[in-house]
Formats: structure tokens, C-alpha cells, sequence
């Protein structure tokens, strides 16, 4: 069976604490690729159309440029409304028999997930791999997979604002991805 680890997100933009997430999990639970999925509205959070989706592709593309296993899934964006993981896992399951699929989350989602739209079927149809994130609990009472990662006290939000600050994000994100908000003025960057 393939080993797929989706690492689903809003990536608004992506940081290198996603890189660094995606691949510890790909390689401590030896998983053939990771996908990227960006989704068209997170369920839990408001969107905030600080960029447009094409353009959060693009930081995505950029990101994950250099990694021959790290892969792009779009099936959230070409779907209107919030996305729900098992709408989505339903049909990339059937979309793939031959695959089995890891959905990896940060600690502050593990402490969501009871939340979740019909978590308790999800949980049958995927593996959830979870991470450690500064200070959330990474413990669930659900089935749930666990990977020990470099605490790394990065998100999209500190990202964001750190630019409207005019703050430098260098070392953050991708030099392409730092060069590319730059250049397109992204998040009241300069
Ligand atoms: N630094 C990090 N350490 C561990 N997990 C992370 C980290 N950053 C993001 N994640 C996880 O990656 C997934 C996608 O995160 P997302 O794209 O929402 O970024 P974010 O940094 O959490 O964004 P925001 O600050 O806007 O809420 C989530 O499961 C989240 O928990
Ligand atoms: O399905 C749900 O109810 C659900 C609730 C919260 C988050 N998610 C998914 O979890 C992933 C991480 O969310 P986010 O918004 O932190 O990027 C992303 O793929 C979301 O669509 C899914």
C-alpha cells in the first residue's frame, strides 16, 4: 500500500513550521509522500482574503519546490463552502483504493477534534498523525498517532503580522516564498 500523509491547512501563508512537520512525519512513520492541501475555508477559523487562493498556491508551490516527495492537493479549492476533512477523505479514498492515508495535525488541532464534522467516522477512514505545537496538548482520546517534532513557535499569524509590523520573516519561510511576498506586497509587506 502507498503512504500518503495529507498535511491539510490554510497555509495563509505556508511557514517553515509546515515543512518541518511534513517531513519529520514523512520520514519517522516512513511515508511515500506528503500532500498539501490547502482548503477553501477552514471550518474552525474566519477566512480572511488577505491573499487570494491562486496566490496561496503559489506560496505553496514555492515552498515545497525543493522536496521530491512534498505534493500539492487542490481538491479543497475547486469546492465551494467550508471544507470538511471527511467530505474531502471520503473522495480521495475513493479516488485512490491504493493508497492509505495519514492526516497529519498540530497540537491545536488535536485539542479540536472533537469538534470536527463527524469525527467519529473520520477516525475509521483515516490515520490522524499528530504533532507537538508549544503549548497545546498533544493527548486525545481519539485513535490518534504520535510524532515527536522540534517545537517550532511559528504560524501564519505571527508571519502576518510580523510583516504589517515591517518586521524581517527571513528564516521563517522559504527565501522564495520571503522574496515572493516582497515582491507582490503581500500582507501589507513593503
Ligand atoms: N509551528 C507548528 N508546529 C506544529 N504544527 C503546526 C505548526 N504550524 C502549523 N501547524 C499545523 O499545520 C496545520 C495547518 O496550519 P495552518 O495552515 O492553519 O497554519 P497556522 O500557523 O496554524 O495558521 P494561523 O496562525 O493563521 O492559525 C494545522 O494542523 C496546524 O496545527
Ligand atoms: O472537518 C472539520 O470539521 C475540520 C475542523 C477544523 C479543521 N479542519 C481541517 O484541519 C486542517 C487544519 O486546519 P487549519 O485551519 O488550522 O489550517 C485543515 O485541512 C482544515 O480544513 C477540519
Amino acid at each position: 500500500m502507498i503512504k500518503i500523509g495529507i498535511l491539510g491547512g490554510t497555509f495563509d501563508p505556508p511557514h517553515l513550521g509546515h515543512l518541518i512537520i511534513a517531513n519529520e512525519v514523512l520520514n519517522s512513520f516512513d511515508l511515500n509522500e506528503i500532500w498539501f492541501m490547502p482548503n477553501q475555508e477552514p471550518p474552525h477559523k474566519k477566512k480572511l482574503n488577505a491573499i487570494k487562493d491562486e496566490d496561496r498556491v503559489k506560496l505553496l508551490k514555492l515552498s515545497i519546490s525543493e522536496h521530491p516527495n512534498f505534493k500539492l492537493e487542490l481538491i479543497e479549492l475547486k469546492r465551494s463552502g467550508p471544507s470538511f476533512t471527511y467530505e474531502t477523505m471520503k473522495i480521495l479514498k475513493e479516488r485512490h483504493p491504493d493508497k492509505q492515508f495519514y492526516f497529519i495535525i498540530g497540537a491545536d488541532m488535536i485539542e479540536y477534534l472533537p469538534k470536527w464534522r463527524n469525527i467519529d467516522q473520520l477516525v475509521e477512514i483515516v490515520q490522524f498523525i499528530g504533532v507537538n505545537r508549544s503549548t497545546y496538548n498533544q493527548k486525545s482520546s481519539y485513535p490518534i498517532l504520535y510524532a515527536e517534532v522540534p517545537n517550532i513557535e511559528i504560524s501564519s499569524s505571527l508571519i502576518r503580522s510580523r510583516l504589517k509590523e515591517g518586521k524581517t520573516i527571513q528564516y521563517m519561510v522559504p527565501e522564495s516564498v520571503r522574496n515572493y511576498i516582497k515582491e507582490k506586497n503581500y500582507y501589507g509587506s513593503q
